[in-house]
């Protein structure tokens, strides 16, 4: 193999300058905001890739500081209507759950798609060494990766292994973590007292939940379904009516 000579060496570090500028350009745009995640499964209505583009119009419309997508496709569609900040994911079926972005391949994917960050399965359900993940994904990539957790263990040791976020996501979903209806706003306030960056996600469904996520230290919330899914929106009015189908 050839050595590296200096001018190789200085064209390197200024790539990675480069690559720092832009992630705290991208952190700091997110940070106190709104995440909203559109998604929707396979079977959904809304399924289809210009629907999930129009979700994104609507929710940038709202105020959204940035997006939450899945798929490479629907990555790149949104990409074309913005440059807010877009968090990519891949969700893949596990034995019994969705995995998020379990392959490097995939995280590459969908940088190459235009995600600006890319989330990641951080829990000890999917990987052995969690550390390990995350520290193959931000290898693979310049871009940030988001370590997505389930306990405050997983949150400390993505952070420690360079995760630039660490969302509350997992928790509720793997068989050890709180499994509760509400978001998990403790483990949101043991990260960030942690000193850990905190992106709070999962089951949040008012604004009062959102503010709470905020006092508890969360560095920005992810909201997905109570903005972006009609069919759990309407099922949380029906189930209130007498006639509940
Ligand atoms: C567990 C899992 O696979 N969560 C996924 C991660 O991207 C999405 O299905 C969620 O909608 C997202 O996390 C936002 O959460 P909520 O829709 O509860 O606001």
């Amino acid at each position: 193999m050839l050595a590296h000579s200096n001018s190789d060496e200085s064209a390197l570090e200024r790539v990675a300058e480069r690559d720092d500028d832009r992630a705290d350009g991208l952190l700091a745009a997110i940070s106190g905001g709104l995440v909203v995640s559109c998604q929707a499964s396979s079977g959904s209505p809304m399924r289809d890739t210009p629907t999930i583009a129009r979700l994104a119009a609507s929710a940038l419309q709202g105020g959204a500081a940035a997006l939450r997508v899945n798929g490479v496709e629907d990555v790149r569609a949104v990409r074309e209507l913005t440059e807010v900040p877009i968090i990519g994911l891949d969700k893949r079926m596990g034995a019994r759950r969705n995995l998020i972005t379990p392959t490097d391949e995939q995280v590459r994917a969908l940088v190459a798609a235009g995600a600006d960050i890319v989330a990641v399965d951080a829990t000890e359900e999917v990987a052995d060494d969690v550390a390990a993940r995350v520290r193959s994904a931000v290898a693979a990539v310049p871009a940030p990766i988001m370590a997505d957790v389930s306990t405050l263990d997983e949150g400390l040791r993505s952070w420690e292994a360079g995760a630039a976020i660490v969302g509350t996501t997992l928790s509720g979903y793997t068989p050890y973590s709180r499994i509760e209806p509400s978001p998990d706003l403790e483990l949101v306030g043991r990260l960030a007292s942690r000193g850990v960056r905190v992106l709070a996600e999962g089951r949040f469904q008012t604004p009062a939940d959102v503010a709470r996520a905020f006092d508890a230290g969360a560095f920005a919330v992810v909201v997905g379904g109570a903005i972006t899914d009609p069919v759990a929106i309407t099922r949380r009015f029906a189930a209130a009516a007498p006639r509940s189908r």
